[in-house]
């Protein structure tokens, strides 16, 4: 099986790319962005007719933001749904959100039917999960389990413990996973599948070793 790390090596991994190899963090957001557009491409089960991108506050909703515009910019009708404070938002993320709008891709609300899109993308909690998910995060999770409509998620499935493969108070059913750099251990258990579906592991230029190893 291929190597896994705790969501903690993940974080640590992160920061020594960007500030010990010197790789920029946009850079990395815009390998992962282009690696999930990929995948979503790849997956013959996703229809990519009509896509709602789910997009918290952090990093991971960059990534989302930039996947938006992946799909946006090559025609695929898209909406972005963000939950979250304005003023929790990471830099990189703001940094996508005002691509994305330059791209003028449509925003949509909690209230949307989510049943009307062919697939959905979740972009709310990855590596920085940090406690039960509630509030409007959780009725976005739940509405998106709720649709009957295929989930992709971007790094980990928004809710699950990265470490333990246990639910924080509600978590993403996906279909398919693009993890970032390596699986994280919790998402190879047999408890996680449900949420995790199949795994896409994506090389973004951040490594454990010298050299990527499967
Ligand atoms: N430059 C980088 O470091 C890279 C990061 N990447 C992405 O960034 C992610 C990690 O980003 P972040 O560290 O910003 O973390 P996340 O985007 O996972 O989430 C962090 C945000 O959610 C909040 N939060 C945590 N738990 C919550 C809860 N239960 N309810 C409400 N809010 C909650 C935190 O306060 C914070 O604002 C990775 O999973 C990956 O998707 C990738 O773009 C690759 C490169
Ligand atoms: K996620």
């Amino acid at each position: 099986m291929a190597e896994t790390i705790s969501v903690q090596q993940s974080r640590e991994l992160d920061q020594k790319t960007i500030n010990e190899v010197g790789i920029p963090s946009l850079v990395l957001m815009e390998r992962a962005a282009l690696k999930i557009y990929g995948d979503l491409l790849a997956n013959d089960e996703l229809d990519l007719t009509k896509v709602l991108v789910l997009v918290g506050s952090g990093n991971n909703g960059g990534d989302a933001l930039d996947v938006a515009r992946l799909l946006e910019t090559h025609g695929f009708d898209t909406s972005v749904l963000l939950i979250g404070k304005p003023q929790s938002r990471s830099e990189q993320m703001e940094r996508q959100l005002q691509i994305c709008d330059y791209y003028q891709v449509k925003h949509v609300f909690l209230d949307e039917d989510f049943g009307q899109y062919t697939t959905i993308v979740d972009g709310l909690f990855g590596s920085g999960l940090a406690r039960a998910v509630e509030g409007d995060f959780a009725t976005a999770i739940d509405k998106a389990n709720q649709s009957g409509v295929k989930i992709h998620a971007i790094d980990i499935p928004s809710g699950l413990n990265g470490d333990s493969g246990e639910v924080m108070g509600t978590a993403v059913k996906a279909t398919s996973t693009s993890t970032l750099a390596y699986a994280k251990t919790g998402m190879v258990l047999s408890q996680a599948k449900p949420y995790t579906g199949k795994i896409f592991v994506d090389d973004i230029g951040i490594y454990l070793h010298d050299h990527y190893e499967e």
